[in-house]
């Protein structure tokens, strides 16, 4: 008899939610968490307070345009702690009602750091002393830290990762953003708005090179107006810190250039948390950067280990991750479940925000399936105008033969909630007709919907009379009128 039907190691989503899974099949399941508070690196240095700190951001600008109206000349400047002020209550909040939620649920609590042993016993360092704790099944659920720069210490003040944003104390006047991933575009767009002047490098020529092209080179544009400064296709050779006589980071550049900063964001990747777990005394191997490689029920190579969330890489999302945490616990309890959805979304919480589901122009356009796209502006939409965005963009893709959903893409105000009414059509196999006969409420951003749906609606009305005219070639190289083929 083991002490643990399932033992969880790690509070992120991911282990939450396989033991609450666990105990709600009846099975005796503990979680284990190394750190003070439950809830993992979301809740404590990654989505919460990051979103957190986007909110305090938002709301100063808010509160700044309202001040310049009644004085002009008002420039003013935050202060760290004003901005981090309600990060820290959040975190404690969320991590309540992580705690509360495994509580209810009669998940066991264990504070202490797990290290396996054998297949089924981990040792737990709790401080003072080891325990051995035995399982029937064991997830691991360890998640990922930042990479660090090599050769200089990460000091938290002037050599960051985003682990130290929470506790910057002064806000910086420059800053460079090394790598343009997730974490450094959103943290970008963050202090851009806050008037900090913010060089973003990357090796990688696009930024955010998975979004659509017309989406990112919307954000870029946006970005850029706020002064943020991209270097692509820039490698980072290394990073000091000299005394000017203030504390500056200086980044040397692959190409033999200088950046120098108050603040250099080093946000280059993350890496699997696996080391000193012990996983070679389970025959289970890490790849370089940590992670850990699963079947298709998230089992690794010893079969009644399973690993899930960001351990296991992309998509290495929250709510992902507590998806898979859920259908592993699942799987090893043998309730039939199905897999993951194939259309999840994806939000970016830059300023302003972005979200997608389903494939890019880019990747259809590769697989040669036959799209059209429909598209709205705010700047069109009433909501739009009374949210005082006019530069959001809102476009959906629609496959040219049947006219069914393909993806949903936009930046602008509300887009991570926009994104839902399309992922539910394109699991539901919806396509224009659905929107061109359905009546949102006015006025709401979901009016981008109808806006879209007409003009894709408008442009395959067009394409159909071009292929009704038999024997039109369209000589798209030239401005002239269409070419009759007379074959
Ligand atoms: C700055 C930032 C912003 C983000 N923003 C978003 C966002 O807006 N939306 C989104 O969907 N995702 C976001 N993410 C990603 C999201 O946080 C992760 O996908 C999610 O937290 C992964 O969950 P997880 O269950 O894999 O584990 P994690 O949340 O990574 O937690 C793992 C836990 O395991 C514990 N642990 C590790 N080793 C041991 C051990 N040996 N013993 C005991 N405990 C251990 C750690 O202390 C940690 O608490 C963000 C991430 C970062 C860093
Ligand atoms: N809104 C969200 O969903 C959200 C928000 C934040 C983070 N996250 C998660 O966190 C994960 C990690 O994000 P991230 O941005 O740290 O990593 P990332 O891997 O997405 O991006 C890192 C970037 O750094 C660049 N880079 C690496 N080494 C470099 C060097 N020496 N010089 C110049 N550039 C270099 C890479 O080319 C890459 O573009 C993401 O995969 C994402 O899943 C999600």
């Amino acid at each position: 008899m083991y002490d643990y039907d399932l033992i969880c190691i790690g509070s992120g989503p991911a282990g939450q939610r396989a033991a609450v899974q666990a105990a709600k099949l009846g099975k005796r399941a503990c979680v284990v968490e190394r750190r003070f508070q439950y809830g993992g690196v979301c809740t404590e240095t990654g989505t919460i307070p990051s979103k957190t700190f986007r909110e305090a951001v938002k709301g100063f600008r808010a509160y700044q345009r309202l001040a310049k109206t009644h004085s002009p000349a008002a420039s003013m400047r935050p202060e760290m702690s004003d901005l981090l002020g309600r990060v820290s209550e959040v975190i404690g909040k969320e991590a309540e009602v992580v705690r509360d939620q495994l509580a209810r649920n009669e998940v066991d609590l264990i504070n202490g750091t797990a290290r396996f042993v054998d297949e089924h016993t981990v040792e737990i360092w709790t401080g003072t002393g080891t325990r051995p704790v035995t399982f029937q099944n064991a997830m691991v659920a360890v998640g990922t830290r930042p990479v660090e720069p090599k050769g200089v210490p990460v000091d938290g003040q002037t050599i960051l990762t985003s682990d130290d944003i929470i506790s910057l104390e002064k806000l910086p006047r420059t800053m460079v953003v090394v790598g343009s991933g997730v974490i450094g575009v959103e943290y970008a767009s963050m202090f851009a708005q806050l008037g900090v002047q913010v060089t973003v490098v990357d090796k990688r020529v696009r930024p955010l090179d998975f979004l659509d092209h017309e989406i990112t080179d919307d954000l870029v544009h946006q970005m850029r107006r706020n002064y943020v400064t991209f270097r692509g296709g820039e490698g980072v050779e290394s990073i000091d810190i000299v005394e000017m006589p203030q504390k500056k980071g200086v980044v040397r550049l692959d190409s033999g250039k200088f950046l120098v900063a108050d603040v250099v964001l080093f946000s280059a990747g993350r890496q699997g948390a696996t080391d000193g777990l012990g996983l070679d005394s389970i025959g289970v191997e890490p790849n370089k950067r940590g992670l850990l490689e699963v079947d298709e029920f998230y089992r690794t190579s010893c079969s009644n280990v399973y690993a899930a969330g960001d351990v296991i890489g992309y998509p290495a999302l929250a709510a992902t991750s507590a998806e898979q945490g859920r259908l592993s616990a699942c799987h090893m309890f043998e309730q039939s479940t199905e897999s993951m959805p194939e259309h999840y979304p994806v939000g970016i919480y830059s300023i302003p925000e972005i979200s997608m589901v389903g494939p890019t122009e880019q990747e259809l356009t590769e697989k040669k399936i036959p799209y059209e796209t429909g598209i709205a502006r705010y700047r069109e939409i009433a909501r739009g105008q009374i949210l005082g965005d006019d530069s959001g963009l809102f476009k959906m893709i629609f496959h040219r033969d049947d006219k069914r959903l393909l993806a949903v893409h936009c930046i602008g105000t509300g887009a991570t909630e926009l994104v839902h009414v399309g992922q539910a059509v394109l699991a539901l196999g919806g396509g224009l007709d659905y929107f061109l006969s359905t009546v949102f409420n006015y006025p709401t951003l979901a009016e981008c919907y109808k806006v879209a749906a007409y003009n894709a609606a408008n442009k395959l009305r067009l394409a159909e009379i071009f292929e009704q005219r038999d024997h039109v070639k369209v000589d798209v190289t030239s401005e002239d009128e269409p070419v009759r083929d007379v074959a």
